[in-house]
């Protein structure tokens, strides 16, 4: 099963600051998600509501077609990991298992069994006294196990080494193949986990700048690369971002799209040109006064 969400004129206030302004958007059920933004940008107020974690100030959000805060129903097809998860003090890691067994109905034993094993997690630990890492690792394999047709990682996996984290792009890949959920992932490593993503949300200040897919977002830009000279002509008048020098070659990013006769013409003076990596657009679109350029 999977479970679509559509959030509408979504606001959050915390006192007198909003962290939210007016989100409104549709995601489709089946579909891994990125949800990028810059530090305090919104993703983990916004993933809390989804999450029922959180009430929001004004506007709503429905998940299967229901609200899901304070919907008991709901709160067992949704699985929220966030990389600070919760941790009872006398839970060792077996607990924590048992206690997310229960709270998942489709949850897979074998699979969480499988998990711990990769991950070499100590069943008789306490969860709190496990290493930052390890936590992590736990709470993506509760995640990956939970199967809930609605699965959110916030930022869970940042605690982890590069291998782990390796281990859990390629579980998640393969375990979604083979049981179609809805996911959605935030992240600062963007370039890592760019290629899981089918569609991309950014957050800026509170709001909704960019819901496409992730192969759209990538036309906005393009890698252009050749002699200096010949870089220099043809970006002449674009907005140009990313800018790199070796020797007498030069490669920049050019934003915005380029129609065929452009790309012809950018050919034709013996230029190359190459896609755009999410992350510099990311840099890009959310860039503020006083960023290093
Ligand atoms: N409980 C709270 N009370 C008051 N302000 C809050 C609270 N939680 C978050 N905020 C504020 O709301 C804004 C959004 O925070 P949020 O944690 O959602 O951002 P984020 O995008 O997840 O950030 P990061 O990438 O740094 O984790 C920030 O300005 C933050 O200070």
């Amino acid at each position: 099963m999977t479970l679509g969400i559509e959030v509408n004129k979504l606001q959050l206030r915390y006192g007198s600051f909003t962290a939210l302004h007016d989100l409104t958007f549709k995601l489709d059920g089946g579909k891994i998600y990125g949800l990028l933004g810059r530090n305090g940008s919104g993703k983990t107020s916004l993933l809390s509501i989804l999450a029922s974690f959180r009430l929001q100030s004004a506007g709503s959000v429905s998940i299967g077609g229901e609200a899901p805060f304070e919907n008991a129903k709901m709160m067992e097809q949704v699985c929220f990991i966030q990389e600070s998860g919760h941790m009872n003090e006398g839970f060792s890691v077996r607990d924590a298992l048992s206690l997310a067994a229960s709270c998942w109905p489709n949850w897979d034993d074998a699979y969480a069994a499988k998990l711990v094993k990769m991950y070499d997690l100590p069943l008789k630990k306490r969860a709190v006294a496990l290493s930052r890492g390890m936590k992590s690792a736990l709470g993506v394999t509760i995640g990956l196990a939970s199967r809930a047709p609605v699965t959110i990682f916030d930022e869970s996996y940042l605690g982890m080494d590069a291998p782990s984290r390796y281990t859990f792009y390629e579980q998640l890949l393969n375990d979604y193949m083979e049981h179609p959920r809805t996911v959605i992932l935030s992240t600062h490593l963007i370039e890592e986990v760019a290629s899981l993503f089918e569609e991309v949300l950014i957050i800026d200040k509170g709001r909704l700048i960019v819901h496409e897919e992730t192969e759209s977002i990538r036309t906005k830009g393009r890698a252009v690369t050749g002699p200096a000279e010949a870089v220099d002509r043809f970006a002449q008048g674009k907005t140009v971002f990313g800018e790199q020098k070796l020797g007498r070659t030069k490669s920049v990013t050019v934003f915005g799209e380029l129609d065929d006769a452009a790309c012809e013409r950018a050919i034709s003076e013996g230029l190359e040109l190459g896609p755009v990596s999410l992350q510099d657009l990311f840099v890009h679109m959310t860039k503020r006064k006083g960023d290093e350029q």
